[in-house]
């Protein structure tokens, strides 16, 4: 399996997505600079975390304003399977695909620690190595990680299963304790914790590595055994 890391100016979470995807799942990964925007040669798209152009305005907001979001909704309704994490997820979201926004965090402070996740569903591409209501260790670390969507959005949300991941203590005042959502079609996931810093037990926790494996997995019974 193929992944690629997208790196975008103010990213500083790609050599730790790399590090999850390459070393500790052990699949072909390459950094992907924002500018090359052309992702055909890859199974599956990694945005990472960071700051991208600094945060300004919103966090993501300009990143998704750049060529690559075309080239991202073009893999997404190929259903090439799309993970973004903390500021990936943003940029997901500032490009509308994945529904809602965030806001900053209700104690308007950055936050950086463990924080328990209950799996709400593992029957997705990313979280089928995990069983129901597992809870999980997965450090956050963000300042504007306060997920909000309008409740008609969030009634769409339960009604299609769409929230994968959920705080066991909401640590930002994220709507219904949201930690993660996926798309409609099911292979586009963002998440505000960051599974890849949680992929080996010197890390602190192992958890995350079970989302790579799922991907793995996933991507293995589609286009191998499926082939
Ligand atoms: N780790 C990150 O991706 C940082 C997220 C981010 N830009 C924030 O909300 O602070």
């Amino acid at each position: 399996m193929k992944f690629a890391v997208v790196v975008f100016p103010g990213s500083n979470c790609d050599r730790d997505m790399y590090h999850a995807a390459k070393d500790a799942l052990g699949e072909e990964t390459e950094l992907v600079w924002y500018q090359d925007a052309n992702l055909d040669a890859y199974d599956a798209i990694l945005l990472p975390g960071g700051f991208s152009y600094g945060d300004y305005l919103r966090s993501g907001a300009i990143a998704s304003t750049s060529a690559i979001v075309t080239e991202l909704k073009k893999q997404a309704e190929k259903g090439v399977p799309i993970l973004g994490v903390c500021n990936g997820f943003q940029i997901l979201l500032e490009s509308g695909l994945l529904p809602g926004a965030m806001l900053r965090n209700k104690n308007l402070k950055f936050m950086c620690r463990f924080e328990n996740l209950v799996v709400e569903n593992n029957k997705t591409m990313f979280s089928s190595a995990y069983k129901k209501d597992e809870v999980v260790s997965i450090p956050i670390a963000h300042g504007e990680g306060n997920y909000y969507c309008d409740p008609e959005t969030l009634a769409e949300l339960k009604a299609n299963n769409q929230i994968v991941f959920t705080y066991q203590n909401n640590p930002n005042g994220s709507v219904s304790d949201i930690a993660g959502i996926i798309s409609k079609e099911g292979n586009v996931l963002g998440m505000m914790p960051h599974p890849e810093r949680a992929v080996e037990d010197l890390l602190g926790s192992a958890d995350g590595l079970k989302l790579f494996q799922s991907m793995l997995e996933n991507w293995r019974e589609h286009y191998v055994a499926g082939a």
